[in-house]
């Protein structure tokens, strides 16, 4: 066994398969028992960390995530790669003036924004999400952020869903995930 293949199942050790959640037909992945461990925690972070080091190589300005649970992924992995961290709100929760884009995801609809001046022209932004499902929300953040001025160098999550075939909407852009199912 690979050390990738130990960290891998470690790390889909603190995944919880929830059915039927939030509606009838999905398989919801439920991070939050790998969040309660403080080493499955850190070792996702740096996983999602290396995988980015390991990639392109290409350095970034900033990272950016989607609320909610890409910030939890996304804030630690800034802190980590020593850059600052964008956040992308559901509709409403910014105090200044937005740009926003309605998307589908897996169950669902939603409105996302980011602050107009969240970045400078030409900032390189990771931006990162816990799972990656048809791909609605990343296309649309990356759109979003792209629609400021910034340039989407990749695309992270800890969790990527293949058979939903999110990568299709993401063709194009460099996309990493941790953990694939
Ligand atoms: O690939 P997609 O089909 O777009 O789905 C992926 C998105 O769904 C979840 O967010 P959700 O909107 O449920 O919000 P949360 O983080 O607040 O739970 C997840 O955190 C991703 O952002
Ligand atoms: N099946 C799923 N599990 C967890 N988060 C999701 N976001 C979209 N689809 C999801």
């Amino acid at each position: 066994m690979t050390i990738d293949s130990v960290l891998s199942e470690r790390l889909a050790a603190g995944l919880r398969d929830i059915p039927d959640y939030p509606s009838p037909g999905i398989l919801f992945k439920d991070i939050t028992p790998l969040l309660a461990d403080p080493e499955l925690f850190a070792a996702s972070v740096d996983a999602l960390a290396a995988a980015h080091r390991a990639g392109t190589g290409a350095e970034v300005d900033v990272v950016a995530g989607v609320e909610a649970r890409g910030f939890i992924f996304g804030a630690a992995v800034a802190l980590s790669l020593g850059v600052g961290f964008v956040p992308i709100r559901k509709k409403g929760k910014l105090p200044h003036t937005t740009v926003s884009a309605e998307y589908t995801l897996e169950y669902g609809t939603a409105i996302i924004e980011v602050h107009e001046d969240a970045v400078h022209p030409g900032q390189r932004v990771l931006l990162l999400d816990d799972v990656l499902a048809t791909g609605g929300t990343a296309e649309a953040a990356a759109g979003l952020l792209e629609g400021i001025g910034a340039h989407v160098v990749s695309v992270s999550f800890l969790v990527e869903l293949a058979f939903l075939n999110g990568r299709e909407r993401l063709s194009g852009r460099d996309v990493k995930a941790v953990l694939s199912y």
